[in-house]
């Protein structure tokens, strides 16, 4: 839902239909955001699970699926999420054969393996939001730092959405400046941060408390995140619908570049436009650099290769 509300407020679809297998709950937010019709442009529609509303889109987002508990980690709901992609993808890229699959569904760079398995579609139409993500935390705990604005940083995380991401040090620079870590022991923290921020936001935002105002205790619900990643997704979208051509970090299929041997999709740099991934770049990485991106290929291997279709 956040992604669908950050779309219509960037004014960046003509139509956008959402579609869930709770259905009371897919007609009361599709009615919700209908509600807010004379304050943004694009039209909402409800789909059925025939698909056929979304019959030619231009993209289709998966955000279908369970989400991680409280300590849960992303690779423990592979299999469940795999599940929910058998029903979604066939009959959803059926309708859509000429469409761009963008991934959200964790753990996003092996759902996007499976969808682009299912789909039978060219790799380069199926990616994962990946680490656009965990790029945008990083430059925005680096720029907290420096009190510079976030979209000024220039830096990586590059790698698994998750856990064994590989934030890219050796290239950060703000102007062309590189940065000179050394002189403050918070920047050792920042990939930490980076890399716990999902499991922090699902925390605090799960806390039951009191509320002071009806003098009870509101309980306990399950956390998420959803704000970042609904701009995350938006901004993707944005950069494929208007063929822009940007370079951003996004999962695609990377077996054989950086000497990975694994058939996995991860986040590299790729210029992005109306065909999905046009290519990856190749960026230069430390030794460090390079083999933590390797044994992240690994790490998503290692889940990946027990995973029955
Ligand atoms: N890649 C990323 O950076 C992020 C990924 N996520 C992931 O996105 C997924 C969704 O998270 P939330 O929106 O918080 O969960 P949610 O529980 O609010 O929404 C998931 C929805 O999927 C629906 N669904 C389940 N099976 C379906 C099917 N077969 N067809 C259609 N709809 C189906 C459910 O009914 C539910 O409404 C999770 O896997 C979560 O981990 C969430 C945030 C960031
Ligand atoms: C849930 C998740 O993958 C994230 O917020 O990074």
């Amino acid at each position: 839902m956040a992604c669908a509300y950050s779309l219509l407020q960037k004014g960046l679809v003509g139509e956008l239909v959402l579609a869930d297998v709770m259905k009371d709950k897919l007609k009361g937010e599709v009615m919700d955001l209908q509600h807010g019709g004379a304050y943004q442009h694009g039209r909402i529609v409800e789909c059925d699970d025939d698909y056929e509303a979304s019959r030619n889109s231009d993209i289709c987002i998966i955000a279908a699926g369970v989400r991680q508990q409280d300590g849960e980690t992303r690779l423990q709901l592979a299999d469940r999420n795999r599940d929910v992609l058998k029903h979604i993808i066939p009959p959803l890229v059926a309708k859509s054969p000429n469409t761009v699959i963008l991934m959200v569904s964790n753990p996003v760079d092996i759902m996007t393996y499976i969808a682009w398995q299912l789909s039978g579609l060219p790799a380069n139409r199926v990616l994962g939001s990946g680490t656009f993500l965990d790029s945008s935390r990083f430059r925005t705990l680096i720029g907290q730092e420096l009190d510079v604005n976030a979209s000024s940083v220039h830096a990586w995380i590059v790698g698994e959405h998750g856990d064994s991401s590989v934030p890219v040090w050796s290239s950060v620079n703000i102007a062309g400046v590189h940065l000179d870590t050394s002189h403050s022991a918070n920047f050792d923290k920042i990939h930490e941060r980076v890399v716990s921020a999902a499991y922090d936001v699902i925390k605090l935002k799960q806390k039951g408390y009191l509320c002071p105002y009806q003098s009870r205790f509101l309980p306990h619900r399950q956390g998420y995140t959803n704000w970042a990643i609904g701009s995350a997704v938006s901004t993707l979208c944005g950069i494929i619908l208007q063929n822009q051509q940007r370079v951003v970090p996004v999962s695609t299929y990377v077996k054989g570049v950086h000497g990975i041997d694994e058939s996995v999709f991860l986040s590299l740099p790729c210029v992005l436009g109306s065909r999905g991934v046009e290519r990856i770049l190749h960026q230069p990485l430390d030794d460090k650099e390079l083999q933590s991106l390797q044994s992240s290929a690994k790490n998503l291997w290692a889940v990946q290769k027990d995973i029955k279709f």
